[in-house]
């Protein structure tokens, strides 16, 4: 302000100088405004312009030499709040925000002076101390020296327009959920410091995360606390990392991070993205309370490095953090994996089986075998029912290439369902054809078990197919007794109550607890074919398999060994006290139609 010169005389009513001024030229476009008295155009009476500037819908304000306000219009009270009488005598920093840098005003000011304008949007501050956008124009006005006389400036709300503006930014780059950056704004950031990475040669990294069966949560509380619970975690991750970090929500339960500037070694950046990757694990892992309940939530992450070295473009790293994240998974979840070349073939061939399983689910390619269980005479006690994937081109696929996948993708719950049903309805076409079946064993993988519509999914297979429940003999594994004993014990209680049974399949290779054992209501130990293999000459396998069965004697339950496959196996099992095999010496699992040759009708 001070370099700007006072003023000639001011000797005219402002009303006739606007007059002067206006004859010119509009003056919001022209360069520079020179008062030309002696000027040849013709004249409009200046009642016209007090008119104008009296009714215009934008805020004007004309200020002297020094900037001191002469006079505001209308316009200018009802936008910013000041009356005319606040404003004369003030300057236009009245209307500071604070927003603008110094520089901004300088920049301004320069134009000012040297082109006799200025022109841009700019933030105000009402004054009530809310901040506006406005558009503002001003005009310097000269007298024929080139001395300033007045500035003019002309200036309209455009709070609207920029809220719309944000309001499509925010669409475009965030998600709505959790307002954390979305994939389209995380790329864009992604791209920018892998720029800066090559300029730099600082490490940066991405993380890849995932919550650890969020589905269940989804499934068994509702989507409402779903959302909820990923607003929490949204706020958790922000808590626990640097502003500069962005972490943006792909969608579903899956999150990245971004970590940029790390250090310039190798190691130290791995140890850095190490540390903040176990930091948000266990930030993540405190218990939520989300709508009086309180709940506790895993992730898997992983972790891909990049620097000046490394030539990736941003969906090639998230596919390597999101490969990384996958191994976590596999690693036992709740934990963290750096990403290695390795990693991406075996997640190929995973994504291929999980595509492929779900069309197979689709177009009926999942059957059931049945393996026979018999007594020591050759009895028919019952049979188990075994998955088999009949793949068009690869054939015949057995259940360990597959449930493995079809577990840690959750399409588990679909196949079990769908197992549970087809088991059923086997059994029940058997005894309504009159062939006498004991039982059917049906394999319960834990992931199916503990989901919260277990009991209504068995409930509901028994009820659509008829089947006689008692007939039913659900296998269960050890390890999931030992992770979930309470909720396991109500679930089989609630079923038990139907008439169905229970197996603890794979007895012996798990870590139960004879405590556990007492409290189950548990109707069978299944002896594990590992030790039944080596039974005949293995004194640990054969002490083993006595232990077992002198266990299942003093609890009162029955005993089935299976994986047997020679006469000397079943000898020595039955010798032991053990009266009923399953195995290879008496048969193969069968396709169903096969199953029909050794069934007896009475
Ligand atoms: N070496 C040898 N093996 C024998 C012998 N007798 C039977 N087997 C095999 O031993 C496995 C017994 O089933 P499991 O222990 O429940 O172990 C099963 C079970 O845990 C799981 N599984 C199979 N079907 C289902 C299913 O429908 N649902 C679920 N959740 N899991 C299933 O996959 C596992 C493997 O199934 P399979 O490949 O069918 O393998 C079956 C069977 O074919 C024998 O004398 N010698």
């Amino acid at each position: 302000m001070s370099a700007l010169k006072k003023a000639d005389h001011f000797n005219t009513s402002l009303a006739e100088e606007m007059d002067s001024s206006f004859q010119l030229h509009s003056p919001f476009v022209t360069r520079r405004i020179q008062l030309n008295h002696a000027s040849s155009l013709p004249q409009i009476g200046s009642s016209v312009y007090q008119c104008f500037f009296e009714h215009s819908s934008d805020a004007m304000l004309i200020a002297d030499a020094d900037c001191k306000i002469l006079h505001v219009n209308p316009a200018f009270v009802a936008i910013t709040g000041y009356t005319l009488e606040e404003s004369i005598g003030q300057t236009p920093h009245l209307l500071c925000s604070g927003v603008h840098s110094e520089s901004f005003y300088d920049q301004l000011w320069e134009s000012l002076n040297q082109k006799g304008y200025w022109r841009g949007e700019l933030v105000n501050k009402h004054k009530n101390g809310d901040a506006f956008s406005i558009w503002q124009r001003i005009n310097v006005i000269e007298d024929n020296n080139r001395q300033v006389l007045y500035y003019i400036s002309a200036f309209s709300d455009i709070s609207i327009i920029k809220n719309t503006e944000r309001k499509l930014w925010q669409m475009a780059h965030l998600d709505s959920l959790s307002g954390l950056a979305n994939r389209a704004l995380f790329e864009q950031r992604l791209l920018q410091e892998l720029f800066a990475a090559k300029r730099s040669g600082q490490f940066g990294a991405v993380i890849f995360l995932d919550l650890d069966d969020f589905k269940k949560i989804n499934d068994c509380l509702g989507h409402r606390c779903g959302d909820l619970l990923l607003q929490e975690v949204a706020k958790r991750l922000q808590l626990n990392l640097r502003t500069e970090d962005t972490v943006a929500r792909l969608g579903g339960d899956e999150f990245v991070i971004l970590l940029s500037g790390l250090t310039h070694k190798l190691d130290d950046a791995e140890k850095t993205a190490g540390n903040v990757a176990q930091k948000v694990l266990n930030a993540l892992l405190e218990v939520y309370l989300i709508e009086d309940q309180e709940l506790q939530i895993s992730a898997s992450l992983g972790i891909t490095l990049f620097s000046t070295a490394f030539d990736e473009s941003t969906e090639k790293l998230l596919r390597q953090a999101d490969v990384a994240m996958y191994a976590a998974k596999t690693e036992g979840k709740s934990t963290y994996c750096f990403y290695h070349p390795d990693m991406l073939e075996q997640a190929n061939k995973r994504l291929s089986i999980e595509n492929e399983l779900r069309f197979a689910l689709q177009n009926d390619q999942i059957v059931l075998f049945y393996q026979p269980q018999y007594d020591a005479a050759r009895q028919l006690l019952g049979f188990e029912a075994l998955v088999r994937w009949q793949h068009p081109e690869k054939g015949m696929i057995s259940p360990a290439d597959f449930l493995p996948v079809a577990e840690e993708t959750g399409i588990i719950i679909e196949l079990g369902e769908r197992l549970l049903y087809m088991a059923c309805r086997q059994l029940a076409a058997w005894h309504s054809q009159g062939f006498k079946v004991p039982h059917l064993a049906i394999n319960i993988s834990p992931v199916q078990f503990t989901h919260c519509n277990f009991v209504d999914s068995v409930n509901s297979a028994m009820e659509l197919t008829g089947v006689n429940p008692a007939a039913i003999m659900l296998e269960i594994t050890e390890n999931l007794i030992i992770k979930n004993i309470t909720e396991v014990i109500e679930k089989m209680r609630l079923l038990k109550q139907r008439g169905i049974r229970f197996s603890i399949d794979d007895f012996g290779t798990g870590y139960s607890s004879l405590a556990y054992l007492r409290r189950m209501p548990i109707d069978q130990l299944k002896i594990d074919r590992s030790f039944v293999q080596d039974i005949t000459h293995n004194e640990n396998d054969a002490a083993i398999v006595n232990t077992i069965i002198a266990m299942a004697g003093s609890l009162n339950l029955d005993i089935i060994a299976e994986g047997v496959e020679t006469p000397e196996q079943v000898a020595y099992l039955a010798d032991c006290g053990c009266n009923a095999f399953q195995g290879y010496w008496f048969s193969r699992p069968l396709p169903g139609a096969e199953v029909l040759s050794i069934l007896d009708k009475g």
